[in-house]
């Protein structure tokens, strides 16, 4: 396919997921339907529809508009590419460019292009919480994140993951986040086919949260309660940081965790599933990597950046509380309790420690992970039962 064409097709699966399809299966039934587009057309395809996803307030400025042929529009002012060079008419391009388009496509730039990528009511929330950060967080929501590989060090250490990768064609460099994390340059879409990751050697795993993981007050022998566990990923961490640890893994959803034995047989890891409702009790360590906006990795899903609202940032705020103190009940007298989320927002974050502070539970260490950093936003924290109230 010529670079128009893809264009042209971006456009329509833009507007077919504005009518309402979810972006993964507009793009995998296009992909059914176009036989003829190969896997580099696809993958550009792809680039073109998160782009446009990611960056949609910002676009639709530049553009002119919400609809698909808009926001490729805007997508090449914000690129400095030529709309004539490609919106040709020609072939399978698009049509050339309207009277009223070029004149979109010429009018004075919006200021704050960036905070435009944010819902309109999320951008005085997120200027207070982020503060100074806000310019430049809102500016790194906007690229495309990183691949990120989680070393198993109980498997072999970083260099030897990065030789073995290099070996498969994935190249591969050590992050500063963690010394854990490798982040994939070059081969990333080879890495579940490679042997580094079938033979449990590396696991996907954002560096903001394999430096969450390292947080958390782990030793031998202890039993440790992944209370929200889903796929698995902060479990299989545990397991890595500390293998003489004994790893519980429950779900309020027991279906969200249906790939972890196939994951935790990658790692060589023995994670124990509690049924839902019956997590157990007496742990040392009861982690809650709780249901959240996900406000800080949108730029892995950006659909759901524009679809969150008000309302059900509220119910995620009260359903984290909630989950909050029933896994507290769960923690030994003298063990920790941690909490996670994958959002940049304060009531999702600091808010909740403050409302658990009022059971008698002090902040042990709080830390929150900037996309600025290279990994998604992250928040972390471990607490403790405060004196007197154990
Ligand atoms: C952020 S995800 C967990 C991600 C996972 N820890 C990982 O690293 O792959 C949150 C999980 O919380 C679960 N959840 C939602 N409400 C819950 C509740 N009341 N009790 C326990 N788990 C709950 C969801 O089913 C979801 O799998």
């Amino acid at each position: 396919m010529t670079p128009a064409a893809r264009i042209a097709a971006a456009i329509s699966l833009l507007d077919r997921i504005a009518s309402g399809d979810p972006a993964e299966r507009a793009l995998t039934n296009w992909a059914r339907t176009n036989r003829y587009a190969g896997s580099k057309d696809r993958a550009a395809i792809r680039d073109h529809v998160f782009d446009a996803l990611r960056c949609r307030g910002s676009f639709a400025a530049l553009g002119g508009g919400e609809q698909g042929r808009a926001l490729m529009l805007g997508m090449m002012r914000a690129q400095l590419i030529d709309p004539d060079a490609l919106f040709t008419g020609e072939g399978y391009a698009p049509q050339p460019l309207t009277d009223t388009e070029r004149a979109a496509f010429e009018a004075a730039a919006p200021e704050n292009i960036a905070a435009l990528d944010w819902p309109a009511w999320l951008r005085p929330i997120l200027q207070a919480d982020l503060g100074a950060d806000y310019p430049a967080i809102s500016q790194a929501m906007r690229a495309r994140a990183p691949v990120f590989l989680r070393v198993n060090l109980a498997h072999g250490t970083r260099d030897q993951a990065q030789t073995a990768l290099a070996g498969e064609g994935i190249i591969a460099q050590p992050h500063v986040l963690a010394e854990t994390a490798l982040e994939v340059t070059q081969g990333a879409r080879l890495i579940q086919r490679s042997q580094a990751y079938l033979n449990g050697l590396v696991e996907l795993q954002d560096a903001s949260s394999q430096a969450a993981a390292a947080l958390l007050p782990l030793a031998p022998g202890d039993r440790v309660l992944d209370y929200c566990a889903g796929g698995g990923g902060k479990a299989l961490a545990i397991a890595a940081a500390c293998p003489q640890a004994r790893i519980f893994a429950h779900d309020a959803d027991p279906g969200r965790m249906r790939d972890l034995p196939a994951r935790a047989k990658r790692a060589g890891a023995r994670i124990t599933q509690r049924p839902p409702g019956d997590p157990g009790a007496g742990y040392d360590v009861v982690l809650v990597d709780a249901p959240c906006s996900g406000s800080g990795t949108w730029r892995r899903t950006p659909e759901a950046k524009w679809r969150l609202d008000p309302a059900r940032l509220s119910e995620l705020c009260a359903l984290q509380a909630q989950i909050l103190m029933a896994a507290a009940d769960l923690v030994a007298p003298e063990g920790a309790l941690a909490y996670m989320t994958c959002s940049v927002l304060q009531a999702e974050n600091e808010d909740q420690l403050n409302k658990i502070a009022d059971y008698g539970w002090s902040v042990e260490i709080a830390r929150r992970f900037s996309p600025q950093s290279g990994g998604d936003g992250f928040f972390a924290a471990v607490l403790r039962r405060s004196q007197g109230a154990r």
